[in-house]
Parts: structure tokens; sequence; C-alpha cells
């Protein structure tokens, strides 16, 4: 039987937030920082959260942080320390840049779950979302296995495990909306409007 007490939160608040040039998880929407819109989509489904940053101001929060096991090598680095971190055998793994994100969309992930999957991705207009995304506790290994070979693609990764996308329609769109530019941000504060 899955319920909250057998889910972990894991929300990914490093590397260089480069295209924006501030940290993105700290951006504010409706006087909210977006980090806090995927603790509040988690809230609800997990036994605990943890935030995998290397920035002490994400304390505020007041949840379990922990820092890249292996720095500067991207969300590959991020979810294995997250999953490394969790106490359950499920984890949703999430970015802090998609404020418009919900609970009924992990929802769906978790709806989802079956023997065989080892992560499910949310899919959007014909994209995954590996940060949008539940992963079981075996593929941390994979994983870790491919740090070591300095290969840090996510999408490399994930194929090396067994994997399943769950469609989300096109009223879900939003939801899976994530900001990477400054351009990006004026649409997200469009669509929250809507
Ligand atoms: N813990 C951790 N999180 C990361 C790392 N790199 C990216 N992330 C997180 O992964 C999510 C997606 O990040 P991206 O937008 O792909 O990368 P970014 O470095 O934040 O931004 P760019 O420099 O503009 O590519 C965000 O929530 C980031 O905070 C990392 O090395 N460690």
């Amino acid at each position: 039987m899955i319920n909250k007490t057998n889910i972990t939160g894991i929300i990914l608040a490093g590397g260089k937030s480069s295209r924006m040039g501030t940290d993105k998880g700290f951006l504010m929407l409706n006087n909210k920082p977006f980090v806090q819109y995927s603790i509040d989509a988690l809230k609800p489904l997990v036994s605990e959260i943890i935030i995998v940053s290397d920035d002490p101001d994400y304390d505020i929060f007041g949840l379990k942080r922990i820092t890249d096991d292996i720095k500067d090598a991207g969300p590959v680095s991020g979810i294995y320390s997250g999953l490394e971190a969790s106490k359950t055998e499920l984890s949703l793994v999430l970015s802090c840049d998609i404020p418009l994100i919900t609970s009924e969309v992990l929802q769906k992930l978790i709806n989802a779950i079956d023997d065989e999957s080892e992560i499910i991705e949310a899919e959007s207009n014909g994209k995954s979302m590996p940060l949008i995304a539940l992963y079981k506790r075996c593929v941390k290994d994979r994983f870790k296995s491919f740090l070591k070979q300095d290969e840090r693609r996510l999408r490399i990764a994930i194929k090396a495990c067994n994997y399943k996308n769950v469609v989300l329609d096109e009223s879900f769109q939003n939801a899976t909306l994530n900001v990477n530019t400054k351009e990006e941000l004026k649409q997200i504060e469009d669509a929250y409007k809507d």
C-alpha cells in the first residue's frame, strides 16, 4: 500500500542559474518564493522533504537540507544525493523553478507506480520532465556509476533505467512550466493570472 509514509520529496535547488542570473528558487510569484511552490505541492504526499543545495539560505524553510555529493555535476548529482539521503523506497523529485506545479500532477505519477518502472516522468506537450518525476531508490547506484565516469547527462542516466512517462493532457500544461530566463518568468506571471 503506497501512502505518504513511503514517499520522500526531493527538491533540487543547486546549479548555476546562469540563464536567469539569480537563484531561481528565490524568485517571487505572488509574494511567495518559487521553491515554496514545490514544497507546497509535495507536502500532502510525502513524509519528508529534502532540499539539495549548497546554499544555507534554503534553511529558512525548516526542512532537511543536504549538499551535492559531487559538486557542479548537475541534476544527476542532485538526484543521486537526494536518493542517498531519502529514507523511503520512493522519492518524488522536483526542480525549484516550476511555480505552477500542483499535488494533482504528482498524484498522477504516484498512481502510475508499477513493479517494473524505476522512474516515472511527467510528460507535457510532448516533453519528458525528469525533474517532475518519481524515482525508486534502486536507480541511485546506476546514477553513481555515471557520475564516476563523468557522465552528467540526465537523459543518458534515465535511459539506463526502466522508465516510463505519464502523459498529461493540455489542462496541465501550465502546471509543468519551468522558468529559465527572464522572458519565461514573464510568461509564468501571465499564466498565474489566468
Ligand atoms: N542540487 C543540484 N541541483 C541542481 C544542479 N544543477 C541544476 N540543479 C537544479 O535542477 C533544476 C534545473 O536546473 P537547470 O535550469 O537545468 O540548471 P541551472 O544550473 O539551474 O540553470 P542554467 O545555468 O541556466 O542551466 C533547478 O531546480 C536547479 O536548481 C546541481 O548541480 N545540483
